[in-house]
C-alpha cells in the first residue's frame, strides 16, 4: 500500500473502530482477503471483486494472482481446497461500513455460516484499514489471524511487497516465517482488475 496519492496516517489505536477520520477528500487504503472453497471458486471471487468496485466509496486498485490453498485450521482432507486472493482498495467508507459491505457480498453469494472455518462460497475479510489498530470483536484490525496465514500473506506480498501489518511488522518477514507450504499460485488462472 505505497500509493503516493494517499496521505499516510499515523498508527492509531482506537477503541471505536470508526474513530478513523475518513472523508471524500481523504480516502483510506484497505486490504481485503477473499477466499472460496465451494462452487465455481474463480467466478465467485471475480464476482466479489466486481461487487466491491460497484460500491459507491470503494475503488479496487490492485488484484493479486489467484492461489490454490489447503484449508487452514481444519482436519486435513475434510474440505475442498480454497482459491484465495487479496485486493487493495481505496475507500471513503468507514471501517464498519466496509465490513458490512463485505458481509452483504458474502450474502449475495449465499454464504452459509454453520461451523467455525466451515466451507464457504465466499469469505470477505478486512485484513487492514489504513494503520488502524482495533480490538473491537465486530471488526478487529488488523485481522487477528492474517499474520499467520500464508494464504493471505502470499497474494498480498505479490501486490504490495513492502506492506506492513500495523503492530506486527513487514509482510515479507511474516511470510518468510510462516512459509508457503500448501499455498500455490495458479498461473493458469487470472482475476481481472475492474475497469
Ligand atoms: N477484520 C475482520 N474482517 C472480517 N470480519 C471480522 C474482522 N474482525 C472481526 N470480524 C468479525 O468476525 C465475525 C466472523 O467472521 P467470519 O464468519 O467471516 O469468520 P471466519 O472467516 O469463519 O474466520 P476468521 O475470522 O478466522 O477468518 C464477523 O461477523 C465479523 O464481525
Ligand atoms: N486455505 C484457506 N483456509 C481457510 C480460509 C481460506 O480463505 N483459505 N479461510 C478460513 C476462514 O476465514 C479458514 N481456513
Amino acid at each position: 500500500m505505497s500509493d503516493p496519492t494517499v496521505q499516510p496516517v499515523p498508527t492509531a489505536v482506537v477503541e471505536q473502530v470508526d474513530a478513523a477520520d475518513v472523508t471524500l477528500s481523504n480516502p483510506k487504503r484497505a486490504v481485503i482477503a477473499l477466499g472460496s472453497n465451494l462452487g465455481n471458486r474463480l467466478e465467485t471471487i471475480q464476482g466479489a471483486i466486481d461487487l466491491l468496485e460497484d460500491t459507491p466509496g470503494i475503488r479496487v486498485k490492485a488484484v493479486s494472482p489467484v492461489y490454490e490453498t489447503e484449508p487452514w485450521g481444519v482436519e486435513p482432507g475434510t474440505q475442498p481446497s480454497y482459491f484465495n486472493a487479496v485486493v487493495l482498495v481505496k475507500t471513503t467508507l468507514p471501517p464498519s461500513s466496509l465490513l458490512e459491505r463485505g458481509q452483504a457480498i458474502e450474502e449475495a453469494f449465499d454464504r452459509v455460516r454453520e461451523e467455525r472455518w466451515g466451507p464457504r462460497t465466499i469469505d470477505v475479510d478486512i485484513v487492514a484499514y489504513a494503520d488502524v489498530v482495533s480490538d473491537d470483536p465486530f471488526l478487529t484490525l488488523p485481522h487477528p489471524r492474517a499474520h499467520e496465514r500464508a494464504f493471505v500473506l502470499a497474494p498480498w506480498h505479490d501486490v504490495d511487497p513492502e506492506a506492513q501489518l500495523p503492530g506486527l511488522g513487514g509482510i515479507a518477514e511474516l511470510l518468510a516465517g510462516v512459509g508457503r507450504t500448501g499455498v500455490a499460485p495458479r498461473a493458469d488462472l487470472e482475476l481481472r482488475l475492474p475497469e
